[in-house]
């Protein structure tokens, strides 16, 4: 290309506008490279063989952080202070991360990512108010009955108007 000539600017693509409320994601460094660049500075234990025990503390912990966690100490009591968008959209995001490891099939990343997520989904049930004792006793609930027999016994027209909210 001659000096004189100027590189012809490529067209923005025009944003879809968000639903009200809803905040955009921003555009993130992979969760592993921030991980690793981290590392030297805060490393965490060994991992050892986890029991789901450590849910229900988790839920009490940052229970805890809601009604007295300190913002500048606290990832918790920062999260939470930030209302009900941000924590939901926290959760997506840390959701997407998961996935995208998943399909990459990154093992440790894998689980790393469903860590946050499940640490990020207790931080919403904490800000929606709702004890994870009531998410365990729907699991209960549907306890042995098949996710095909279910959907198969949904009124046909509650499952049209279930399937317009899909995404294609
Ligand atoms: N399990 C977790 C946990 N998992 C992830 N995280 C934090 O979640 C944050 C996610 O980082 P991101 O950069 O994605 O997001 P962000 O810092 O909110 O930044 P922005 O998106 O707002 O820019 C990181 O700071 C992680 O350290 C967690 N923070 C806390 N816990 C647990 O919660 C307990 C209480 O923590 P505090 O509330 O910080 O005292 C801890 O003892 C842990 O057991």
């Amino acid at each position: 290309m001659a000096k004189t000539e100027k590189k012809k600017a490529t067209p923005k693509k025009p944003k879809l506008p968000l639903p009200e409320g809803v905040p955009a994601v921003k555009a993130r460094i992979p969760k592993a490279v921030r991980r690793a660049e981290s590392a030297h500075l805060t490393p965490l234990p060994p991992r050892g063989e986890g029991s789901a025990a450590v849910l229900q503390r988790l839920w009490d912990t940052v229970e805890q952080r809601r009604i007295a966690g300190d913002a500048a100490t606290s990832h918790s009591a920062r999260l939470l202070k930030r209302g009900t968008p941000k924590v939901a959209q926290k959760l997506g995001e840390e959701a997407v991360e998961l996935v995208i490891e998943a399909v990459a099939r990154n093992r440790e990343a894998t689980i790393g990512e469903a860590a946050d997520v499940v640490y990020h989904l207790l931080v919403l049930l904490v800000d929606a108010g709702i004890h994870p004792n009531e998410v365990w006793g729907e699991l209960e609930r549907r306890e042995g009955l098949s996710g095909i027999v279910e959907k198969a016994s949904r009124p046909k027209a509650l499952l049209a108007i279930a399937q317009t909210t899909k995404l294609p």
